[in-house]
């Protein structure tokens, strides 16, 4: 459960969100609007990456003002560009080191890593330099980093814009697949048909909000 309470940021001499107010429970939450409406915005609130300027935002029952650090152990974030996420040589590594933390022992998370890779379509590439991916393989990657740590709730900005069209569609069923609650910000109108509700933002406000294909609607008519 995601929960803007009349949420403003204002960054710089700028209001980048103007009075966000949601309760959301669905599992899949999209989020769309023009380039500058303040989507980035709304995905950083959720685990406290960045904080309202007034109102509040509540995840997993926790204040993301007051308990950032706990938040944020429980949501995972993707970013655009897996390149910001790789740390380490090789794939196997760079999974590993999201566990690293967790003072687990070595088989124990050399199975964790065997299984998360397999899951996305990676076992093959585990001891390969992780820089050497292509870009729909890098996301991949970045996907695996954070589902190893069993997020509670998962954060995606922009996740299929690298993607070719079969490395979309992956992304997609594993979205469907996830247990998790996952919020989208994406330009990938098709990623959202599936969704259970869609949030359009445009100028930092929310302007239409409800099932994918009249917020898509929305949305286009918006951008005509
Ligand atoms: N640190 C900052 N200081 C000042 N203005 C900022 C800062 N960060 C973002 N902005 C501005 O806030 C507005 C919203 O940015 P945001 O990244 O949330 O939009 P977005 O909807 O995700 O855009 P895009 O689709 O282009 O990624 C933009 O006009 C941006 O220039």
């Amino acid at each position: 459960m995601i929960e803007f309470a009349d949420v403003h940021v204002r960054l710089g001499r700028r209001d980048v969100l103007r009075g966000i107010t949601a309760s959301l429970p669905e599992r899949r939450v999209g989020v769309v609007g023009a380039n500058g409406s303040g989507k980035s915005t709304l995905a950083r609130l959720v685990n406290g990456l960045a904080l309202p300027t007034s109102g509040s935002v509540t995840v997993l029952g926790m204040d993301t003002r007051r308990d950032g650090g706990r938040i944020r152990r429980g949501v995972g974030f993707l970013f655009t560009d897996p390149d910001a996420q790789i740390v380490m040589p090789t794939v196997a590594e760079d999974v590993a080191f999201s566990l690293r933390r967790k003072r687990l022992a070595r088989a124990e998370v050399e199975r964790r890593v065997g299984e998360v890779l397999a899951r996305y379509g990676l076992a093959d590439h585990a001891d390969h330099p992780a820089h050497h991916l292509s870009g729909g393989q890098k996301q991949l990657l970045a996907l695996c980093s954070i589902m190893v740590l069993e997020p509670d709730l998962l954060v995606m900005d922009e996740p299929t814009t690298l993607l070719d069209l079969r490395h979309s569609r992956q992304v997609a069923a594993l979205l469907e697949e996830m247990p998790q609650q996952v919020l989208v910000v994406t330009h990938d109108l098709p990623l959202l048909a599936g969704f259970d509700r869609v949030l359009v933002l445009d100028e930092g406000r929310v302007v239409a909000d409800g099932a994918p294909a009249e917020a898509v609607a929305h949305y286009r008519a918006l951008m005509a």
